[in-house]
């Protein structure tokens, strides 16, 4: 079907070939209050439609150890029993994403804040792996997000703020990786607009040598992603912030970019700007 058809009489327009940024911003720049509010100043500045998807991971195991809550993490999610729920809560709902709410209503933005039970905008199910038991973690279906009931909410002018939880639409919250989050909704809105995913974080991208910022890889594709992969120069946070990269790209999103949330202001100037990813070279 041809993007600038009408779906149904009652779903709204197809968005023709309006731009769309997904940008999720990782722990450690929310942690900095300094690095907090350049990134939000620069992500005002940015034209078009906008969604921000926030994580937190590093504030929320702080707070659970201050409670006196370990935390516990697989393979890069946390395990997420009843305790550490009810944190998370707080923590990425309340604490995190109000704050940042906040903030970009000072520079102008209408920003509305959001988890995925909300306007039941994020569905998932409970992960289940059958040698771990990840507690109340969440995984996202294809399908399970309604591009069109975002879309609704961009084309009245809000922006939307998501945090890192979602709902199983049984009245159950879960805990959900907030880089999935934000590969998923950038996969479910390519149908509707030319949407670039961005992942922020505090470096400058994926690098050669993780301790020289010099060292930035500007591109990678599949090939090389494997490579790098196999030499160890890509691990820990970096692997599952890449497969959902992937996923992106190959599931319809226009671009993917992984970049210092210093340096966003770059894109408005049309400046080089961290790794691009790509299916080939
Ligand atoms: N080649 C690499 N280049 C840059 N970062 C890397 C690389 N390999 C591993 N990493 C790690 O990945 C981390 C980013 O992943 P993560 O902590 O999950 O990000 P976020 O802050 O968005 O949650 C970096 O802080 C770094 O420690
Ligand atoms: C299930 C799971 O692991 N959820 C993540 C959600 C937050 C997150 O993704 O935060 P960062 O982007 O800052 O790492 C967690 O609780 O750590």
């Amino acid at each position: 079907m041809d993007k600038t058809d009408t779906v149904s009489e009652n779903s709204v327009t197809l968005q023709e070939n309006k731009s769309l940024y997904i940008i999720k911003i990782g722990g450690n720049v929310i942690d900095n209050s300094e690095n907090l509010y350049r990134f939000l100043k620069d992500f005002e500045g940015l034209d078009g439609f906008k969604i921000l998807v926030h994580g937190g991971g590093k504030v929320a195991t702080q707070i659970a150890e201050e409670l006196g809550i370990e935390a516990k993490m697989v393979d890069g999610r946390r395990i997420t029993d009843i305790e550490t729920l009810r944190v998370v809560t707080m923590v990425y709902g309340g604490l995190i994403n109000k704050n940042i709410v906040a903030q970009l209503q000072r520079f102008g933005n209408n920003a509305i804040g959001l988890t995925g039970a909300d306007g039941n905008f994020i569905r998932a199910k409970k992960r289940l792996v059958k040698t771990i038991d990840y507690g109340f973690v969440g995984d996202i279906d294809k399908d399970s997000i309604n591009p069109e009931n975002i879309s609704r909410l961009i084309k009245a002018g809000f922006t939307p703020v998501f945090c890192a939880l979602t709902h199983d639409g049984e009245g159950q919250l879960l805990n959900t990786n907030a880089d999935t989050i934000a590969s998923a909704l950038a996969v479910s809105l390519s149908s509707l607009y030319k949407t670039t995913l961005i992942y922020c974080f505090e470096k400058k991208g994926v690098l050669q040598d993780i301790n020289d910022e010099e060292s930035l890889i500007r591109e990678i594709d599949t090939i090389r992603y494997e490579e790098l992969k196999a030499q160890h120069i890509i691990h820990s946070g970096m692997l599952p912030k890449l497969d959902n990269a992937f996923t992106a790209i190959s599931c319809g999103v226009k671009a993917v970019i992984i970049g210092k949330s210093d340096d966003l202001g770059q894109l408005k100037e049309n400046k080089p700007f961290g790794t691009r990813l790509s299916k080939n070279a």
